[in-house]
């Protein structure tokens, strides 16, 4: 871990800044008002990740939406998926016959999203899309589909702006690239 919780000792560098991720809301935002015109989606927050994107999503968007939350969990304290998507805390939503928009900030291995997916078809949503901040493709485990997406990233752990690292640095108005040596120190720890 590093010495102290000075964050220019675990980030690399920026990759996307606070004006780069509001542009992207706004876009998405422009797209998704257009797409479901006339629809009263309801718009699924997964958290914890998710709740600084959706809420600034959701302000871009001029539809009658409602807004519900998930929280599920893949990764704990780690820098890899456990493979197993855990339920922590359910809908409060029936999510039969709506049109569901799944809000996530990063889609990298796709076994949560598609988690997702899968649970809200068999639960008879009549359509199950999905908004995504970053798109990391080059890392995909599983086949799913991502109608939105802000951005692709590469292979590397970001953080910031509800991204987290070992469950710290959500809060960050930016999103960076966490440091090698950071990883390598955490996992050897
Ligand atoms: O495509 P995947 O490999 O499944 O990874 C993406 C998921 O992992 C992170 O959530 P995490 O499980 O760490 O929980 P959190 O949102 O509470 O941080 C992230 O917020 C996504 O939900
Ligand atoms: O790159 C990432 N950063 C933070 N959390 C994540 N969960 C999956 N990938 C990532
Ligand atoms: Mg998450």
């Amino acid at each position: 871990m590093p010495k102290n919780d000075n964050i220019d000792n675990i980030i690399d560098h920026k990759l996307f800044t606070e004006d780069d991720i509001h542009q992207m809301c706004v876009k998405l935002g422009k797209q998704l008002t257009e797409d479901y015109a006339g629809k009263k989606p309801l718009v699924i927050g997964a958290l914890k990740g998710a709740i600084f994107f959706l809420t600034d999503l959701v302000r871009e968007m001029n539809v009658k939406e409602e807004i519900d939350f998930m929280d599920v969990s893949s990764y704990g304290d780690s820098f890899e998926s456990s493979g197993e998507v855990k339920i922590i805390s359910d809908l409060a939503t029936d999510v039969k016959d709506r049109d569901v928009l799944i809000v996530e900030d990063i889609v990298d291995t796709g076994l949560t999203l598609k988690y997702m997916k899968d649970l809200l078809q068999k639960r008879g949503a009549k359509s199950v899309k999905c908004c995504v901040l970053l798109n990391k493709e080059a890392n995909r485990k599983v086949d799913v589909e991502v109608e939105y997406y802000g951005s692709q990233v590469g292979n590397e752990f970001v953080v910031g702006y509800g991204l987290d690292f070992m469950n710290f640095y959500r809060n960050l108005r930016y999103i960076g690239v966490l440091k090698p040596e950071v990883i390598k120190l955490a996992n050897n720890k």
